[in-house]
């Protein structure tokens, strides 16, 4: 397996580190490409066209501007595509671009489990009649810098209660928050679809971690799922579980017994 990465961030150096040196190859901006040869070692690219041949894995780890920018060109190669960045596909242009090149060059989007679990029961749940999804994403003041949060709540301030700064649909909130709501994304397509699953996102002083809450009802009974994970050192937005997620799922790739 010859496997390559975009994103050399807090989740994608976790992921590099942690694949036994599986990952021979890393896709950069083309202005990083020499500087992060000579400091990793490893082959380095500034396009996804310059993936050596043979590379049959590109892990993006990069956000959703890297994964509309590369993921389609390596998608019509014939590279599967294994991304923490959900949330893109809520931009229906990227969604329209990715699946176009995925089914042109035979490639898959695989999308990893991130931050959350419980997608695979939602998955199961789908399959009989599913009638509402709701997701809560609470996390400390600092998790939320960068993102419209700071529209509605100064985060430079300690604050004296939990704000609810967003309240609405999973797409929306994927589009609006593509640092901190791949989750909801995810949950939204595990189980009734970006549109009809209900969002908020909440800054909470008292937040011990960030906490993913999930609630379900269908056919197939009542469902609460709630995890509070720890933010990664570079980067409290994000949970180290989401990187976790990722090296789980390049180890399960060539398993003879997994989860399917
Ligand atoms: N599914 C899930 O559960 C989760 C998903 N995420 C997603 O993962 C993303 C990455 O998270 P994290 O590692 O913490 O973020 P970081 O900011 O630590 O790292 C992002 C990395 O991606 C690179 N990058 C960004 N855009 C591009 C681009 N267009 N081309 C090439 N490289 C690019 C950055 O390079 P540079 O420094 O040059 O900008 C940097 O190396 C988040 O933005 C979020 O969208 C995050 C948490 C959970
Ligand atoms: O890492 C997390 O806790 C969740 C996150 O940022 C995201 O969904 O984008």
């Amino acid at each position: 397996m010859s496997i390559a990465i975009l994103g050399t961030g807090a989740i994608g150096n976790y992921v590099r580190a942690n694949t036994g040196g599986k990952i021979t190859t890393i896709l950069t901006r083309p202005e990083r490409v020499s500087e992060l040869q000579v400091e990793t070692g490893l082959t380095c690219v500034g396009s996804a066209k310059d993936l050596p041949e043979g590379t049959n894995l590109l892990i993006d780890c990069s956000g959703h501007v890297g994964l509309a920018e590369h993921g389609p060109t390596a998608l019509a190669r014939g590279i599967d595509v294994l991304t923490v960045s959900v949330g893109a596909l809520a931009d229906e242009d990227i969604a329209k671009s990715l699946t176009e090149a995925a089914a042109k060059g035979g490639g898959a989007l695989l999308l990893a489990s991130g931050a959350i679990g419980a997608l695979d029961a939602l998955r199961g749940a789908r399959v009989g009649e599913l009638q509402s999804v709701t997701y809560t994403g609470r996390k400390p003041p600092a998790g939320w810098r960068g993102s419209p949060a700071e529209e509605v709540v100064d985060l430079s301030k300690p604050l004296g209660t939990a704000v609810a700064h967003f309240t609405g649909s999973a797409r929306q909130a994927a589009l609006q928050y593509p640092k901190n709501a791949n989750v909801a994304a995810a949950v939204a397509l595990a189980g009734i679809g970006l549109d009809d699953t209900t969002v908020a996102l909440i800054a909470d002083p008292d937040a011990k971690g960030n906490t993913h809450e999930i609630t379900a009802q269908g056919a197939f009974g009542e469902l609460t799922f709630t995890i509070t994970g720890k933010g990664m050192p570079e980067n409290p937005r994000s949970s180290a579980l989401a990187a976790m997620s990722v090296v789980a799922a390049v180890r399960e790739r060539s398993a003879t017994i997994r989860f399917a």
